[in-house]
């Protein structure tokens, strides 16, 4: 593994030379995380993305993070779910609860889905009023700097057009500063319906690992963590927590830079 020196505001960049040593180091990130938080506190709060974020969290599945995790104090949400079915292949809730949640002993309970049945707005509005209602159980504890609910972590994939959630490049919707959960009609990745946090919440997080592999995401990795001067920043550049962000590379994503 190679760590690239950058400013701070990007964050720890590391790069691995395979996908089984980014997979393992994922995997030690989120279990020492795990552990400290549950030391601390009744809730560790977990942030998970669509994509292929699900299969780089494998290693957790296996010994010794599937016997040593406190998995009961997990809770799960999404930073952006499509506006589909539960059980339908687009679902980020399905790709999560086949790949991972069905595999550990997280409490049914502590796993928050939307409400499948809803619109887009309706969807958003009503995950936002689950969000604040665990703030007022305080599962979920506010950012003193900026008001927004603070997740322990939020383990965020990347699009090839540097995409975040469902905040795509040049869409409005990246500029959102009061919601905490908005929705999407005319998303460019299908399908175009979908909610998402917003950069405020997003960025309120106290860890955020972006996990990117693939050279087909090497060139918004380099805008993302090279020298360019890019007016219009993409969403990824936007990533910008309160507490710590890490980088996860592959060498393909990471050949640009
Ligand atoms: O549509 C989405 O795409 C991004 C990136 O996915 P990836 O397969 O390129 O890693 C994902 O992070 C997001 O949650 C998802 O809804």
């Amino acid at each position: 593994m190679a760590e690239i020196a950058t400013e701070k505001a990007k964050g720890k960049v590391q790069v691995f030379d395979s996908e089984e040593a980014l997979a393992v180091s994922l995997a030690k990130y989120t279990a020492d995380l795990s552990d400290k938080i549950s030391k601390q506190k009744a809730a560790f709060t977990v942030v998970l993305s669509g994509g292929s974020l699900i299969e780089w969290l494998r290693k957790l599945l296996e010994p010794p993070y599937i016997d040593s995790v406190e998995w009961s104090k997990w809770h799960i949400f999404w930073v952006d779910e499509r506006v589909v079915p539960k059980d339908h292949e687009d679902s980020n809730y399905k790709l999560a609860y086949d790949g991972f949640l069905s595999k550990v002993s997280i409490p049914a309970g502590n796993v928050y889905a939307i409400n499948d049945a809803l619109s887009a707005e309706g969807a958003a509005d009503d995950y936002e009023t689950c969000l604040k209602h665990l703030v007022q159980t305080s599962t979920i504890h506010l950012s003193q700097a900026t008001g927004f609910p603070k997740f322990d972590l939020m383990l965020l994939g990347m699009g090839p057009d540097g995409h975040v959630a469902s905040l795509f490049p040049g869409h409005p919707l990246v500029q959102e500063n009061k919601k905490w959960v908005t929705f999407i009609k005319d998303s460019p990745k299908p399908p175009p319906e979908r909610i998402t946090f917003t950069f405020p919440v997003i960025n309120s997080s106290a860890n955020i690992a972006l996990v990117v592999a693939g050279a087909g995401e090497a060139h918004a990795v380099n805008v993302a963590l090279g020298n360019s001067q890019n007016s219009d920043l993409l969403p990824v550049q936007m990533v910008s927590p309160e507490g710590e962000l890490t980088w996860f590379l592959d060498k393909e994503a990471a050949s640009e830079l």
